[in-house]
């Protein structure tokens, strides 16, 4: 039996994705569950998404040449480098000159000295010498005599004509500058200072400063080289020499709002592409960016590349705190969740969708980072599929999942006793259907059901639709569950479902405030094949939610900070992983999506569970209007039939701070009085206690009548 996927969305980055997926074969329900995997999910072999996310970049024209718009980018870039050197210079002129005419004037004395021996006709001082030397021994001849006086004679000759010549080139020079109109004076200047200044400079002296353009301006090999070395990814060279250096496959050439290059590490240095990928914040502080900025991966042989190949890309400015692009999932009538969901955007800009068939989600981070609006990207393209039936569970209970009680076939709000109950019964609930589907698939003919697993075909006339399982704020219900049995016991159910659920059409998406091992169990994370983390505090922490030595590979949540709100390392192989910025999809368009999804199930007959019997919607649907303190009292008594005044209050304000935190008993009564909520009793008795409280079937009678 082969596997296959479904393709993505036209136009987003997807690749491989035909490729086999790693979905077990149906069992028994009784059969008991193997011991968990050694490797992870993400970094096993025949992860279908292992190399989606990474960037080919292997160009067969100059890379600065292969759009219009790269030849343009590279056009405009050498322009800004030529008008930064225009400036570093220009200002500098005055300095230039005063040093010019300070080499100039040495240059000068050195042509003097140096010009001396031969004004000074020295060539034929040592003939005089040489006679002088012979006349002393031998004054008696007289031979001598005269050519010691002949060599005298015409040294002295030599000597005047030297002399008078300087003198009338010097005379005549002074006339021509003095005669000379003001242009050609500047070109004679020129032409002597120029030499003179040369013959002036020394070894080491240098004319103009050394100016080294931001890395916005330029990026040239020699700064990657510089900044791999002072890294430690290069040896240094012996005495003076520089050292072995990268081959740049491409580049450094523009490359959107930033420059991107790709190469090779040199042969004998030991170092390996991962290598460098480890070193990001080193070579980020080398090249002097932020970290932020610095986007590596490896450049596999699948893409021409090799193990020391790499690929970078150094952005201008951090591109993650742009604008964010609002989600087009709000402005489509109806999605496929067959089809990669629209999820976000690279560094780069390059368009990301997650395909979440066959797949599970977990993502992690600090609070108010953005998971939740994260998570809720997914189950916004669930909710415009007639055929995807909701479980949600919030455990926070807040208002960030409420509107899902229009939708969610099941519906978890809060971490109280009840909220616990509830879940456990919907984790029973969902294996049960598991094995349910199981046990159908594995009875449909091949001709319907060739892979064991869902087709389009199966979902809509089996009626299987797809489960989205959506978790959130996992932290608060390992924290609620004390019993550390029950929680081994919650924990290997959601396994189960994430590790068994794909292939029935289970899609598991979990989501936890704090990274660590109790509230991210490492059991659970290793099943996950999409993980995604906002911002955490340490490598550490982002290694928890990501996967083992992710963040040593360059997947490192700990990098973005706090204004990187909606951010995401997202992870989905061993290499593959890419830092995105989601799409917004605010609470308003959510809850409006909510609605619509409602309005589509209806339509065929697919809305069911809590959501079909909700009362307060189906009252709002007939047209009534039911008191916001009504529809939020009888949420948060969901799971129980009576409850305490002093717990509703409690989770009224859990729920909506803002509306509820100034309540008291006396205010709640009155409220509920005058929305028309007659008491049976004032008094409830819950677990053999009796105490102030309110009875459910009270609170619903105060509804419209809905039919
Ligand atoms: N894609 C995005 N672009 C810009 N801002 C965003 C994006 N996603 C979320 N935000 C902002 O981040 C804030 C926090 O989002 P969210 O509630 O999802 O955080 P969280 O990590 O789930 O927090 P908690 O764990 O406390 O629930 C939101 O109020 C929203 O303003």
């Amino acid at each position: 039996m082969t596997d296959t996927i479904v393709g993505p969305v036209n136009g987003h980055r997807i690749v491989n994705l035909l490729k086999p997926v790693p979905v077990p074969a149906p069992t028994a329900s009784e059969r008991p569950e193997p011991p968990a995997p050694v490797v992870e999910a993400v970094d096993r072999p025949d992860n279908p998404l292992a190399d989606w996310l990474t960037v080919p970049d292997v160009p067969v024209l100059p890379a600065w040449a292969r759009t219009p718009a790269l030849l343009k980018a590279n056009a405009v870039a050498l322009g800004r480098l030529c008008w930064w050197h225009t400036r570093f210079h220009g200002i500098r002129v005055p300095k230039y000159a005063v040093k010019t005419a300070w080499l100039a004037s040495r240059g000068f004395y050195r042509a003097t000295v140096g010009l001396w021996p031969t004004l000074s006709a020295q060539d034929h001082t040592a003939a005089v010498k040489a006679l002088k030397a012979q006349a002393k021994l031998k004054p008696e001849d007289v031979d001598l005599a005269v050519r010691l006086q002949m060599a005298h004679a015409a040294r002295t000759q030599t000597r005047r004509w030297r002399f008078s010549a300087a003198a009338v080139g010097v005379t005549a020079a002074a006339l021509g500058f003095y005669l000379a109109p003001p242009l050609l004076l500047t070109g004679m200047t020129g032409a002597v200072v120029t030499p003179l200044a040369y013959l002036g400079r020394g070894d080491k002296t240098q004319l103009l400063d050394h100016g080294v353009p931001p890395l916005r301006v330029d990026m040239n090999a020699q700064q990657l080289n510089d900044a791999l070395r002072a890294a430690g990814l290069l040896k240094s060279g012996k005495g003076d020499e520089e050292g072995p250096k990268v081959t740049c496959v491409m580049g450094p050439v523009r490359d959107g709002r930033g420059w991107a290059v790709v190469f090779d590490l040199p042969k004998g240095g030991g170092k390996t592409a991962a290598d460098v990928l480890a070193k990001r914040t080193t070579l980020a502080a080398e090249l002097g960016v932020d970290e932020i900025q610095v986007v590596m991966s490896r450049v596999r042989a699948a893409q021409g590349g090799n193990a020391s190949r790499v690929s970078m890309w150094v952005a201008d400015d951090d591109p993650y705190l742009a604008d964010p692009t609002p989600s087009p999932l709000v402005k489509l009538d109806r999605f496929s969740v067959w089809d990669a969901v629209p999820f976000g955007q690279d560094a780069r800009g390059n368009r990301v969708a997650v395909p979440v068939v066959w797949q599970s989600m977990f993502f992690g981070g600090l609070p108010r980072r953005g998971k939740t609006f994260t998570q809720r990207l997914l189950t916004a393209a669930g909710l415009l599929d007639p055929w995807v039936r909701h479980y949600v569970a919030d455990f926070k209970g807040g208002q960030d999942w409420m509107q899902m009680r229009q939708v969610a076939h099941r519906l978890v709000l809060g971490a109280e006793d009840d909220a616990i109950e509830a879940f456990k019964a919907m984790l029973q609930e969902l294996l049960a259907e598991m094995e349910r589907r199981f046990a159908i698939l594995r009875e449909l003919p091949t001709s319907i059901c060739p892979e064991g697993k869902l087709t389009p075909y199966i979902v809509e006339h089996y009626k299987m639709p797809f489960v989205f399982f959506t978790v959130d704020e996992l932290q608060e219900a390992f924290i609620a569950i004390g019993d550390e049995k029950e929680r081994k016991q919650v924990i290997d159910d959601m396994a189960r479902i994430a590790r068994r659920g794909p292939a029935a059409g289970f899609i598991s998406n979990y989501a936890s405030q704090r990274p660590d091992a109790e509230s991210v169990p490492t059991k659970l994370r290793e099943i996950i094949t999409i993980r995604a983390c906002t911002q955490v505090t340490d490598q550490t922490s982002s290694d928890m939610v990501l996967g083992k030595g992710k963040a040593s590979m360059g997947a490192d949540a700990s990098v973005l900070s706090e204004d990187h709100k909606g951010v995401v390392v997202l992870v989905t192989g061993p290499a593959s992983f890419a830092t995105v910025k989601n799409d917004l999809l605010t609470t308003a368009e959510f809850n409006a999506m909510c609605a619509k999804g409602r309005a589509m199930r209806k339509d065929i007959g697919q809305l069911t569970g809590d959501a079909a019997g909700d009362v307060v919607t189906g009252a709002e649907e007939l047209g009534f209007r039911v008191p916001a303190i009504i529809s939020d009292v009888l949420e948060v008594m969901k799971h129980s039939p009576r409850m305490f005044t002093r717990d509703l209050l409690d989770r009224l304000a859990n729920m909506d701070e803002d509306t509820y935190g100034d309540y008291d008993a006396e205010r709640l009564a009155k409220e509920l009085d005058q929305a028309g909520v007659k008491r049976s009793s004032k008094q409830v008795k819950i677990e053999g206690v009796n105490g102030a409280g309110y009875q459910r079937r009270d609170v619903e009678g105060a509804v419209p009548f809905t039919g």
